[in-house]
């Protein structure tokens, strides 16, 4: 497999301009617990990384890439190749964000061991700078085996959508005492593992609180209230680009309105003959 990144972080073939800032570290994020909140979206390609790269502290891409580029019914189906190539493509298009790579289902719940040999061949291939998998205190053996052998791990709890099916659904999570309980113990497990920040989904308010309360790395949130340490959201639904979101997404622009407005355009134009007009037409020289 040939390595296809470049060494030079500041700078990528596929983003020339000259880096006005320095790309952040795995160290750096850990010291912003209880500090101006961190600020990460999804993303999957190069050059909506290159977009969003100068305003995030991190870039993810996301196993959501499943529903959101493949048209996927769930995660679940989501490989390692398809990892490899979309995290490539953001690192190529990053200079600034920790990119960090989802591990999809199935490459890393069997052992520590299976862990760690699909999570180096994802740093080894893509160039990013960490990983996410998704667990609670059964994952913090494996957490702790990666972070050691020096694989920053971002830890995800609460709502898991690859157990989706041993979950019951998309439903929030910790409304029942035990389930909450249950919760807080993933979290307190994984940072002690040694996650250098983790994503709460869908969990209520308090015990998002508590949660944040409770571990010593940044924690962020995705439907888990503004007491987190960091917000993220799956690119495509803030904007408008993905029909079907949950409650705690909000839509910052109606960008599928604004494709389908401009694309009638191009149509009305092609079928009118007034595109191309004399600005995109070439003539001979004289
Ligand atoms: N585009 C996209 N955005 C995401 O946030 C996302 C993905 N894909 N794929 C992976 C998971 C799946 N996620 C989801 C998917 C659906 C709901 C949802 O429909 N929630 C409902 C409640 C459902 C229920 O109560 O059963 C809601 O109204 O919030 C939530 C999170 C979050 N992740
Ligand atoms: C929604 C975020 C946290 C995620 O795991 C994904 O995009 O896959
Ligand atoms: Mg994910």
């Amino acid at each position: 497999m040939s390595t296809t990144f470049t060494i030079d972080t500041s700078t990528s073939r596929a983003n020339p301009t000259p880096a006005p800032m320095k790309r952040l570290t795995v160290p750096a994020i850990l010291a912003r617990k209880g500090k101006e909140p961190l600020v990460m979206l999804t993303a999957y390609t190069v050059r909506m990384a290159q977009l969003l790269d100068p305003h995030c502290d991190l870039l993810l891409v996301g196993d959501s890439l499943g529903q959101v580029i493949y048209g996927l019914p769930s995660t679940l189906p989501v490989t390692l190749d398809m990892m490899c190539a979309h995290g490539a493509a953001v690192v190529r298009g990053s200079y600034h964000s920790v990119v960090v790579i989802d591990m999809p289902f199935g490459s890393y719940e069997a052992s520590p061991e299976q862990a760690f040999l699909s999570a180096s061949r994802v740093m080894a291939e893509t160039g990013a700078a960490a990983i996410k998998m998704e667990g609670g205190a059964a994952m913090a053996p494996t957490v702790a085996f990666l972070s050691a052998r020096g694989i920053p791990v971002m830890g995800h709890i609460g709502l898991t959508p690859q157990a989706v099916n041993a979950l019951g659904g998309y439903g929030a999570r910790g409304r029942s005492a035990p389930e909450h309980a249950k919760i807080i113990a993933d979290a307190k497990a994984i940072a002690e593992a040694g996650a250098f920040a983790i994503v709460a989904e869908g969990v209520i308010e308090p015990l998002a609180r508590a949660i944040v309360a409770e571990v010593s790395c940044p924690v962020i949130g995705i439907g888990a209230s503004a007491d987190c340490d960091g917000q993220v959201l799956v690119t495509e639904d803030m904007l408008g680009l993905f029909e079907r979101t949950a409650r705690f997404v909000k839509k910052f622009d109606d960008m599928a309105g604004r494709i389908s407005a401009a694309v009638e355009t191009y149509a009305t134009d092609v079928r009118s003959r007034s595109f191309p007009g004399p600005e995109q037409t070439y003539q001979p020289k004289n």
